[in-house]
């Protein structure tokens, strides 16, 4: 299995008056096609740990590579454009712009990237949205969408630059049953079939037991890793 994420003492601190611990020497390795799991208690850095796995912050210490590369020593467009080549995100909310179409949602990340032309964004953003079950809401707007639909565009939306890496920060948070289900259902196809690796918070213990790996985060701090038993029989071994 490749290396697709390797931190050493990865720490952030906020330098306030008070310095607030976000994340403190947490040392992984995620490989390509895993399916994890980060979990924690209310405030013990999960969204912290993935802000920084996805280059939307900077530690303050350690180090962070990813596909082998250092990003501390990237600059802010090598960052930038590392982030839209490799890493695909999907909030709790889903972040939708209001204003477009669940097709031009799914386009802006590749209109960044400017490697498609006009059709070929449509033709990809239609695609996607197809494989979620979107075929007949491509033209609608967010707010004429259900939730559960929503969050598919957001799913779609992560994965048009075709990115190696999909970060979700409580996918399923805001979802009824059902929709959660099909959404957790998504991702997991995404890893065995697609071979992405999606790392996700979640604090249903459930889910994440369905998971590959489970991180446990408590004050800021990599606490247990936990290998689930399905992966041990295919050989995963436990790192920590
Ligand atoms: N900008 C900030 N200023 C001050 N404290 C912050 C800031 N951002 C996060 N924190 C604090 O850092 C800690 C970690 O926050 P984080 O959001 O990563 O936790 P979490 O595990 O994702 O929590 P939740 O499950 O509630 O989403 C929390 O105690 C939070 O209050």
């Amino acid at each position: 299995m490749s290396t697709l994420i390797e931190t050493k003492d990865l720490t952030r601190i906020l330098r306030e008056t008070v310095p607030v611990t976000l994340v403190k020497d947490i040392s992984l390795t995620i490989g390509e096609r895993e399916f994890v799991a980060v979990t924690g208690p209310s405030g013990s850095g999960k969204s912290s740990l993935l802000y920084l796995l996805g280059l939307l912050d900077r530690p303050t210490g350690g180090t962070l590579m990813i596909r082998g590369r250092d990003t501390e020593r990237m600059d802010e467009n090598e960052r930038a454009a590392t982030r839209l080549a490799n890493i695909g995100f999907v909030f709790q909310f889903h972040f939708l712009l209001p204003e477009f179409t669940a097709r031009e949602n799914v386009e802006i990340p590749m209109r960044k990237l400017g490697r498609l032309g006009r059709s070929e964004m449509r033709g990809k953003a239609s695609e996607l949205l197809g494989a979620l079950g979107l075929a007949d809401h491509l033209d609608k707007r967010p707010d004429q969408l259900s939730g559960g639909q929503r969050q598919r565009v957001a799913v779609a939306r992560a994965l048009a630059n075709d990115p190696p890496l999909i970060l979700a920060d409580e996918p399923t948070g805001s979802l009824d049953s059902t929709s959660s289900e099909q959404v957790f259902r998504i991702l997991e196809t995404l890893v065995r079939e697609e071979g992405k690796t999606v790392v996700a918070v979640t604090h249903d213990l459930d889910m994440a037991a369905r998971m590959d790996r489970r991180l446990h985060l408590i004050d800021g701090h990599l606490t247990t890793e936990t290998i689930n038993a399905a992966r041990q029989d295919e050989g995963a071994a436990p790192e920590a």
